[in-house]
């Protein structure tokens, strides 16, 4: 685990933009294709302005969501419409993107067809972003879900979530799904998200703070990109 310190936003965007790029590029050039898996949240909409001018053949790269909340893409919730209207921008338009929501009214009972939809993705996922909640969650995997435990040992590609702090099922990829992954990168930004780092970092208890899971492993490499 490194821990990777911009002295301010927009340095970190411009260089954490670049390094994506490169990954994506370099897996395109040994590969043929690229894939990328993405968080919504606040935190990523510069960055997704700026990686979507990155000047790499977007057209072959595959891009999801790490989560998503199950709501339509016309709600102001929709993840997937935060990835669409910033990410799938300028150059990165010509992207392919794997939606994670499907046609189901509920995410539970959705995950077959969720499942099917990833097998557009080639795994291992080349570059992972995830972002962290104050409550130590990550993707969707929250401490207070009844499913935290399934996300955490499931054998699935992905687990439908009811977190109890915080609005909205989810579909959200396993942490299995998470670790097959070539580089994750935690990405947050701001001072009481530094607390959370620390605080994970400090313990071990993965169901407190499920993003220990991704922190605290040394099967796929990982980056906390942090900015204040
Ligand atoms: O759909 C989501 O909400 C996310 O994928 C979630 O895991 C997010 O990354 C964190 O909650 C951080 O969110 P902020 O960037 O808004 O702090």
């Amino acid at each position: 685990m490194q821990f990777v310190e911009f002295k301010n936003t927009d340095e970190l965007n411009l260089q954490f933009a670049d390094r994506i790029a490169k990954i994506l590029a370099n897996a395109i050039d040994a590969k043929g294709k690229a894939s990328l898996v993405v968080s919504g949240g606040r935190t990523p909409l510069p960055f997704f302005k700026q990686l979507s001018q990155a000047d790499i053949d977007w057209s072959k790269v595959s891009i999801t969501l790490a989560d998503e909340r199950w709501v339509d893409k016309s709600h102001e919730a929709s993840n997937t419409a935060l990835v669409l209207n910033n990410l799938l921008q300028n150059k990165a338009a010509d992207a392919t993107f794997v939606e994670l929501k499907t046609k189901e009214t509920s995410a539970f009972g959705a995950e077959p067809s969720v499942a099917e939809n990833l097998k557009a993705l080639s795994f291992p996922i080349d570059a992972l972003i995830l972002g962290m909640g104050e409550d130590g969650h990550t993707a969707s995997l929250f401490p207070c879900s009844e499913q935290i435990v399934q996300g955490l040992e499931s054998n699935e590609v992905c687990i439908a979530v009811q977190p109890t702090t915080a609005p909205h099922e989810r579909m959200s990829l396993t942490l299995k799904s998470l670790l097959n992954s070539e580089q994750i990168f935690v990405h947050s930004v701001g001072d009481s998200k530094k607390v959370i780092i620390d605080k994970a970092l400090a313990g071990d208890d993965v169901l407190e703070m499920p993003i220990r899971a991704i922190l605290k492993q040394d099967s796929t490499p990982v980056d906390i990109i942090w900015a204040p």
